[in-house]
């Protein structure tokens, strides 16, 4: 019997309060809108932005959500004036959308959309309600994906489809991760990407900074320092293609800036934050090369958290810049991105380390937490 066009009841993993264990409820999705998809969640991966909302800490989070934001899925209905997408594609959802039309992305200078960014931050959909009810209350939409829930509904433009032979349960991770510090490696570094032979570090071997190492590999860098406090992430590093691991605390009265500038004869080309704290990211910056060096901010950092360095440090010529999203336009390049995928040009399955069912999702927390995950993928339907 079709669902089209009416209300599907699901499970959902609803954080109804900052700093609690997700709640597995029955909730009431809402047919999508004019320019709403509804899409079936099949998996989805769970990023450390989710465990930063669900912390309290996010001066945009509130409650009660339904929140992820790394999922893949295929698409169960289309409102009206929908043409990007239609009923049965297999998709991926973009937190990043892609409207085509505002000016940030006719500016071709940046990946960040204007058009609903004002309403996806307020847990709405663009026409200001939700889609979601649980026990009579409305729920919030979170990074307009929402993908802890088997159902959902994202605007039209936060949405994009890929070819039915990629498996979805790794698919799912080019909705946020890889493709974030895949993206900051060959888009956001430099005038498009880190070139042949410059020196890369680091900081921060997770997903995001795996994913980095990855793209710098791509691209021919020289050396790629990995620095993670943890020696379980050297052999990470190894296997995707870093050449040097340096442990911040194993540096005797060394900074970890001295040390990359002396291993770089002068600095590096290009640094990455990887792991959201703001001393790394001052580390990270002062590890760059004098005249040219630029450090990427990928990591998202607390409410009240602050970068500092000496201006001194940008006035003889080193560059502050982030990326959400690695840069990436969803709707443009994702496709290109699932085809290096089955060509085997692009690793997503090494990076799957955990596996977890919809009931267990808090488990899949815990595991981001226990310092051996890299992404634990989540099966919505189990
Ligand atoms: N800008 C964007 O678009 C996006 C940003 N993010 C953000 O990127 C960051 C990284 O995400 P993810 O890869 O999933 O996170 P992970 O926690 O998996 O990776 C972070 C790594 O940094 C290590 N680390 C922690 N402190 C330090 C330190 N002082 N020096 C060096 N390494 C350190 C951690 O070690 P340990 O294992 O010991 O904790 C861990 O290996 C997060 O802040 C996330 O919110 C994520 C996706 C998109
Ligand atoms: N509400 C948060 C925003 C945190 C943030 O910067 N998010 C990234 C994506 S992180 C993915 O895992 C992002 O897309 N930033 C651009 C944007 O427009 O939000 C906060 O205020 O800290
Ligand atoms: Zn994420
Ligand atoms: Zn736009």
């Amino acid at each position: 019997m079709s669902t089209e066009g009416k209300t599907i009841t699901c499970k959902a993993a609803v954080a109804w309060e900052a700093g609690k264990d997700l709640s597995i409820e029955d909730i009431e999705v809402a047919p999508p809108q004019a320019h709403e998809v509804r899409i079936q969640v099949y998996y989805t991966g769970v990023c450390h932005t989710d465990a930063y909302t669900l912390s309290g800490k996010d001066p945009e989070g509130a409650f009660p959500i339904v929140l992820g934001h790394e999922g893949a899925g295929i698409v169960e209905s289309v409102g009206e004036g929908v043409t990007n997408v239609k009923k049965g594609d297999n998709v991926v959802a973009l937190y990043t959308p892609e409207c085509k039309e505002c000016k940030f992305c006719k500016s071709g200078k940046t990946n960040l959309c204007g058009k609903i960014r004002a309403t996806q931050g307020k847990g709405v959909m663009p026409d200001g309600t939700s889609r979601f009810k649980c026990k009579g209350k409305d729920l919030l939409h979170f990074m307009g994906t929402s993908t802890f829930s088997q159902y959902t509904v994202v605007a039209d433009i936060s949405v994009v489809a890929i070819t039915d032979k990629a498996p979805m349960d790794r698919t799912c991770l080019l909705g946020c991760g890889i493709t974030t510090g895949y993206g900051a490696a060959v888009i956001t570094a430099g005038k498009g990407g880190v070139e042949k032979g410059s020196n890369v570090a680091v900081f921060g071997a997770g997903c995001v900074g795996l994913s980095v190492v990855q793209g710098a590999v791509r691209n021919g860098a020289g050396k790629i320092i990995v620095v993670d406090i943890n020696n379980s992430k050297k052999a990470w590093a190894d296997k995707f293609g870093a050449t040097d691991f340096v442990n911040p605390n194993e540096l005797g009265g060394q900074s970890v800036q001295e040390k990359l500038i002396e291993m770089t004869d002068g600095g590096c080309d290009y640094t990455f934050d990887c792991t959201g704290n703001v001393h790394v990211m001052r580390s990270a910056l002062e590890a760059c090369h004098k005249g040219w060096g630029e450090s990427i901010v990928i990591g998202v950092a607390a409410a009240g958290q602050e970068i500092s360095t000496r201006p001194f440090q940008l006035v003889t010529g080193r560059v502050w810049k982030g990326c959400a999203f690695g840069g990436v336009k969803g709707r443009s390049q994702m496709a290109g991105l699932v085809d290096d995928y089955m060509t085997g040009k692009l690793k997503v399955d090494e990076f799957i380390t955990h596996r977890q069912s919809l009931d267990k999702i808090n488990e899949a927390f815990h595991d981001m937490h226990a310092g051996d995950c890299i992404r634990c993928v989540v099966d919505m339907r189990a």
